[in-house]
């Protein structure tokens, strides 16, 4: 056993890879199932990560690595954090525990980690387009024996893509087959009309009992090719009467079958077997229960989604030490805020795509229910919607985790910037998330955001900070697009709720004076700022430092007095050092002919990968003996004319 390793059990300690799997007996497939449902258990409750998502579909791996001749067929899974028993079953039990932990494997599948990862994941909606891609491929090929296959969650079916791929994939002949896995959970409550839909397609009696009864006549009938026969041509005969006006994926141009028990994996391997002989494109529905097995996790999903380390026998859940005890999370400090500012002005409106919980719009969503909506996966819709109802002068707070913003950019500039609508965009989760990794990196949002006209983007250093930005871009004087941008986790201010104050658009604060270099920083980062300027203070170093508040508009005042004064200058921010804030004041100084010697620290142009927050901004170089250690350096060059590399 390595170190660290988890214990399997009998059955499952003898699968390395799917092709062991399929040397057993069916009969011994559920208690593979059951050993490895504990073994997912053991793990995240030592190590963390997903939970509940991976509990849910324990029946439907194990099947789909029976039936299916993976890696040849291919397996797409959606958003990836329901993949564990993928991975366990594919190679990586014995690594398992290093999972998410840095130089560790991945939460999410991974195409450089595995052969059987067939797509990168960690967004969600992108499983039916991308294993279309591979099932056109496969044509083209000639490949006629290939699988494809997408399994989604029916969460994840709530954005749009998906229903830009079944729209294509509907009117070709490629062979895919989509796994709805319906377990009426998104990592909250799932929402909309089509949770309401798949929930009457499950229990609609005139559809089931009518395919029922279908399935039931064809039992009888004598001969097994007399069956398929019958079966196309009733399916045939019945597709115009009951399918196309009943069944929105036949609608489609997909064949239909379903629900089935997704937690009974005998059913599941007849089904895939059956499914794996029909070509061309189709959607098999699968009913499950997110957190299958673990009783907690099935009582309450949300809290069991993702519930860090816990003690499997009682079901304690280890709460995270932070540093500072007393400070709260950012995002309760939005989710409080935002109800105290919306009794004072009834034009305000919060929206989420999906994190209701995550971002903590919880709150307002329970105390005013008209005001607070979750959207469900819809980050592109949030965002027109948000640009829409301000028009007609409401003041949206459109929350929307950073990584996850980058999927409605267009909507951002075409729908909110160009007509310039003061929308209010908190992109929380901005800088570097921790174990996510990098799919979940909120890494370009200054870069992006900064380079549209209209725009105005800050970052809060603190709690009180992040209040009083609120509370700016609220006001009706504030016209333009308002992006606030912060991170996961813990801030730094335990009498954090201070009374509202508003802020001059476009204008910084000086923290500490000093003469020996200026140090410059946009958000959170500042308070490893604060440490080094202390740090540095011990060493005779005296440093200046400016909270920045503002990339766009710059604090051109500001930015005079630091050209004027200094020629060592360090800029912070936990975004990508390409087109950021360092960027943004080089351009300034450039521009105002200042040539201070300028080191830009940040989040280098490569991918982050998944690691505590702590070792990734240590390993990007930002945090406070990065800080401490450039200033050094910097010092020890004669000011303005040697150039510092790190
Ligand atoms: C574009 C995007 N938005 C939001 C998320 C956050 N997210 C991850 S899993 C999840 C719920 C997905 O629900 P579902 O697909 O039904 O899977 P389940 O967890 O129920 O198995 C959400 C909202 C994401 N990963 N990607
Ligand atoms: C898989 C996914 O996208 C989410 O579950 C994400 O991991 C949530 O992240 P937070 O824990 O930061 O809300
Ligand atoms: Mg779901």
């Amino acid at each position: 056993m390595l170190m660290g390793e988890i214990p399997a059990g009998p059955l499952l300690s003898q699968i390395e890879l799917p092709s062991d799997l399929r040397k057993l007996d069916k009969m011994q497939l559920q208690q593979v199932c059951n050993e490895l449902r504990q073994f997912i258990i053991d793990s995240v409750s030592v190590n963390g990560g997903h939970f509940g998502a991976s509990l849910g579909v324990v029946e439907l791996s194990v099947a789909l690595h029976y039936v299916m001749n993976t890696p040849y067929d291919q397996l797409v899974w959606d958003v990836g954090h329901q993949a564990y028993g993928h991975k366990i079953l594919t190679g990586r039990r014995k690594v398992f525990h290093t999972n998410r932990k840095l130089n560790g494997i991945s939460g999410f599948p991974k195409r450089d980690e595995s052969e059987y990862d067939t797509f990168g994941v960690g967004h969600s909606s992108t499983s039916i387009s991308a294993a279309l891609g591979m099932a056109i491929a496969s044509k083209l090929k000639g490949e006629t024996d290939r699988q494809h296959i997408a399994v989604i969650g029916d969460g994840a079916m709530t954005a749009g893509l998906p229903f830009e791929a079944m729209n294509h994939a509907g009117v070709s002949n490629a062979n895919i087959l989509i796994i709805l896995n319906d377990n009426n959970m998104s990592i909250d409550a799932n929402v909309g009309a089509l949770k309401e839909y798949l929930t009457d397609i499950t229990t609609s009696h005139t559809y089931n009992k009518l395919r029922d009864d279908i399935w039931s006549l064809l039992g009888k009938l004598p001969y097994p090719e007399f069956q398929r026969d019958m079966a196309s041509k009733l399916k045939e005969s019945l597709k115009g009467a009951i399918s196309k006006s009943s069944n929105l994926f036949e609608a489609l141009g997909l064949r239909y079958f379903g629900p089935i028990d997704g937690h009974n994996v005998t059913k599941l391997v007849e089904t895939l077997r059956d499914l794996r002989d029909i070509q061309g494109p189709k959607i098999l529905h699968i009913k499950t229960v997110k957190g299958k097995g673990y009783k907690l996790a099935e009582e309450d999903q949300t809290l069991w989604h993702a519930p860090g380390i816990f003690d499997k026998i009682t079901g304690k859940i280890n709460k995270k030490v932070f540093d500072m005890p007393q400070a709260p999370k950012y995002q309760d400090v939005f989710g409080y805020s935002i109800i105290e500012l919306a009794k004072a002005n009834p034009k305000i409106m919060g929206i989420t795509p999906a994190m209701p919980s995550g971002c903590s719009l919880k709150y307002m969503m329970e105390e005013m229910p008209d005001r607070a909506l979750d959207v469900g996966i819809a980050e592109q819709h949030a965002v027109t919607l948000s640009a829409g109802l301000a028009t007609q002068g409401m003041k949206v707070y459109c929350n929307i985790y950073s990584s996850f913003m980058q999927r409605a950019y267009d909507m951002v500039v075409h729908d909110v910037a160009i007509q310039n609508l003061p929308v209010i965009f908190c992109l929380d989760r901005a800088g570097l998330v921790g174990d996510d990794g990098g799919t979940h990196h909120g890494a370009y949002d200054l870069a992006y955001m900064r380079c549209i006209p209209n725009m105005i983007v800050s970052a809060p250093m603190n709690e009180q900070e992040l209040r009083n930005l609120m509370y700016t871009a609220q006001l009706d004087e504030t016209v333009n697009p308002f992006v606030i941008r912060y991170p996961r986790g813990q801030g730094v201010m335990p009498e954090w709720k201070t009374p509202f104050e508003k802020i001059t658009i476009g204008q910084g604060r000086k923290i500490k004076d000093g003469k020996d270099l200026a140090i410059l920083t946009i958000g959170h980062p500042g308070n490893f700022a604060v440490k080094a300027c202390t740090e540095l203070a011990t060493e005779g170093i005296d440093a200046a430092h400016y909270d920045m508040r503002f990339v766009k508009p710059l604090d051109e005042a500001m930015l005079h007095e630091i050209g004027r004064k200094f020629s060592r200058v360090i800029t912070v921010e936990d975004g990508t050092v390409v087109g950021g804030f360092g960027s943004a004041v080089l351009e300034f100084f450039n521009a105002h002919n200042y040539k201070p010697q300028v080191e830009i620290l940040g989040i280098p142009d490569r991918i982050i990968e998944h690691g505590k927050p702590e070792e990734q901004h240590a390993e990007c170089g930002f945090d406070t003996p990065a800080i401490v250690a450039a200033s050094k350096l910097m010092m020890q060059t004669k000011a303005g004319l040697d150039v510092v590399h790190a």
